[in-house]
C-alpha cells in the first residue's frame, strides 16, 4: 500500500555480487526465479514502486548483462563490479551512485527479495533525525554463549539484542564519508557499523519477517507445500540436412549436417517447450509460434521455451524438473551435455541439478537410425505451491 504523502527522494544500491553457492545450482541465487520472477527483480520492483530514483546493482564481474536481465532491464538501473567483500561491493556502489548526487541512499541485499513498502517508509522517515536507519526485529529464542568446544558458558541477554535486516538507509554524504574513512576490519558486519565507526547515529526501525534472507535451496520453496503437481510431455522431429546448422538445447554443434525447420529447428528445445505447454494445457508450440508465421523464420528456439515457462509461472506453476532425451545416431551428445544443461537451466530458471539431458541411438532402426532426422522427447514436472 503506497503511502499517502510522497516519500522523500532516495536512490538505492542493491548488493547482488555474491556467489550464493549455498543455495545450490550454478546460477547465483539472486538471479534465480522465486515466486515467478528472479530474486533481484522483487527488490527492484519494490524500490521502484516506492519511487526510487537511480539504482546501482552491484553484480559479479562478468555477469552484468545477467544482472540487468534478471532485474527486468529497469531504465533507472546501472551495474558496477562487486568486490571481494560485501563492504567493497557497497563502496563500489556508493562511488557509482554518487554520480547522481543523491541525498539519501538505501543499501539492500538482493537476497532479501520480499521488501515491504512500509519498511521503506519507516527507514526514510527515520533519516529526518538520524544519519542512518536499519530495520530490526527482536530476538525470540533464548541465546546461549558457547566456547570453542560447543559448550555453553553462559546466556546472552536477548532483551538488548536485535536481528538486523536490510535495506539500510543513510544520508548519502555521511555513509560515503564513513566508508572512505573506514580503518576497521576487512569487512564490517554491515553498513550501520561503518556509519557508527564514522560517528554517525543509527536509528532502529521495525523490520519485517518477510525480509528473510534467501540462503539455502529449500528457501526457494519458502516453506510452502506442493498444492498441485502436474507433468507434461513433448515430442518433436526435424530432418537432418546438409547446409543447415545443428542447434540442440540452445547450443550450436559443429557437424556436417544440421536440422531443417522454420526456426533454428532446435528439436530438443521444441520438445521441452511442448512438455511445459502440455503440463498447463496451453496447446503446443505450433499454436503459439505457427510455422506459417514469417517472424519465426530462423528464430532462436530459446524464446519459445522462455515463453512457455512464463505462461506456466503466470498460471502459478513453478518448474520442478525436466528430463529430455535426444534420439539420434550422431553426433555424440555427451561432450555437449554440460553446456546444454547450463543453457536449459538458464532458459527455465531451474537449478542445473533439476535439468536432465539424455541421448540414445535407435540401433540404426527407423528414420533416426538411418540418420534422416533427429527426434527428442521431454517430460517436465510443475508444481503449484500452496
Ligand atoms: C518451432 C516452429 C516455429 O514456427 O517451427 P519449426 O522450427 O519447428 O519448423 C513451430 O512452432 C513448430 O510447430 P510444430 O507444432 O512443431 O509444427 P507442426 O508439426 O508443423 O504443427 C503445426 C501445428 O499444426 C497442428 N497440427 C499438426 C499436425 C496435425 N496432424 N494436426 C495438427 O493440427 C499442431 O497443433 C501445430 O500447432
Amino acid at each position: 500500500m503506497a503511502s499517502e504523502t510522497p516519500l522523500p527522494a532516495f536512490s538505492a544500491i542493491i548488493v547482488a555480487a555474491g556467489k550464493g553457492l549455498r543455495a545450490g545450482g550454478d546460477t547465483p541465487k539472486q538471479f534465480r526465479k522465486w515466486r515467478g520472477k528472479p530474486v533481484v527483480m522483487h527488490s527492484v520492483d519494490a524500490l521502484n514502486a516506492a519511487g526510487c530514483g537511480s539504482i546501482v546493482i552491484v553484480a559479479p564481474p562478468g555477469l552484468h548483462a545477467e544482472a540487468l536481465a534478471a532485474a527486468g532491464e529497469p531504465a533507472n538501473a546501472v551495474t558496477v563490479d562487486g568486490g571481494v567483500t560485501r563492504q567493497e561491493s557497497v563502496r563500489a556502489g556508493l562511488e557509482r551512485i554518487g554520480e547522481k548526487k543523491p541525498e539519501r541512499v538505501l543499501i539492500h541485499d538482493a537476497a532479501r527479495p520480499d521488501l515491504p513498502m512500509a519498511v521503506i517508509e519507516r527507514l526514510l522517515a527515520a533519516l529526518e533525525t538520524h544519519a542512518g536507519a536499519i530495520p530490526a526485529l527482536p530476538v525470540v529464542d533464548s541465546l546461549a554463549v558457547s566456547d570453542s568446544n560447543s559448550t555453553m558458558t553462559g546466556k546472552a541477554d536477548r532483551e538488548i539484542l536485535r536481528r538486523v535486516q536490510t535495506p539500510q538507509a543513510f544520508r548519502y554524504a555521511d555513509i560515503v564519508a564513513a566508508h572512505r574513512s573506514w580503518t576497521g576490519a576487512l569487512d564490517a558486519g554491515d553498513d550501520a557499523q561503518v556509519l557508527m565507526a564514522g560517528g554517525g547515529s543509527v536509528a532502529l526501525v521495525q523490520g519485517d519477517e518477510r525480509l528473510k534472507k534467501m540462503t539455502f535451496a529449500q528457501d526457494f520453496a519458502d516453506g510452502r507445500t506442493v498444492a498441485q503437481f502436474r507433468v507434461g510431455q513433448g515430442y518433436d522431429v526435424h530432418r537432418l540436412q546438409a547446409g543447415e546448422e545443428l542447434w540442440l538445447c540452445g547450443i550450436k554443434l559443429e557437424y556436417d549436417m544440421g536440422l531443417a525447420g522454420h526456426s533454428d529447428a532446435d528439436v530438443a528445445l521444441h520438445a521441452i517447450t511442448d512438455a511445459v505447454l502440455g503440463a498447463i494445457g496451453a496447446g503446443d508450440i505450433g499454436t503459439h509460434f505457427p510455422p506459417s508465421d514469417p517472424q519465426w523464420s530462423g528464430a532462436a528456439s530459446g524464446q519459445f521455451l522462455e515463453h512457455a515457462v512464463k505462461l506456466a509461472n503466470d498460471a502459478g506453476y513453478t518448474l520442478g524438473n525436466l528430463d529430455v532425451t535426444i534420439i539420434c545416431e550422431a553426433p555424440k551428445i555427451g561432450p555437449h551435455r554440460p553446456a546444454m544443461r547450463t543453457e536449459v537451466a538458464r532458459l527455465t530458471g531451474l537449478a542445473e541439478d533439476a535439468v536432465s539431458i539424455k541421448a540414445t541411438t535407435t540401433e540404426r532402426l527407423g528414420f533416426t537410425g538411418r540418420a534422416e532426422g533427429i527426434a527428442a522427447q521431454a517430460i517436465v514436472g510443475l508444481c503449484k505451491l500452496g
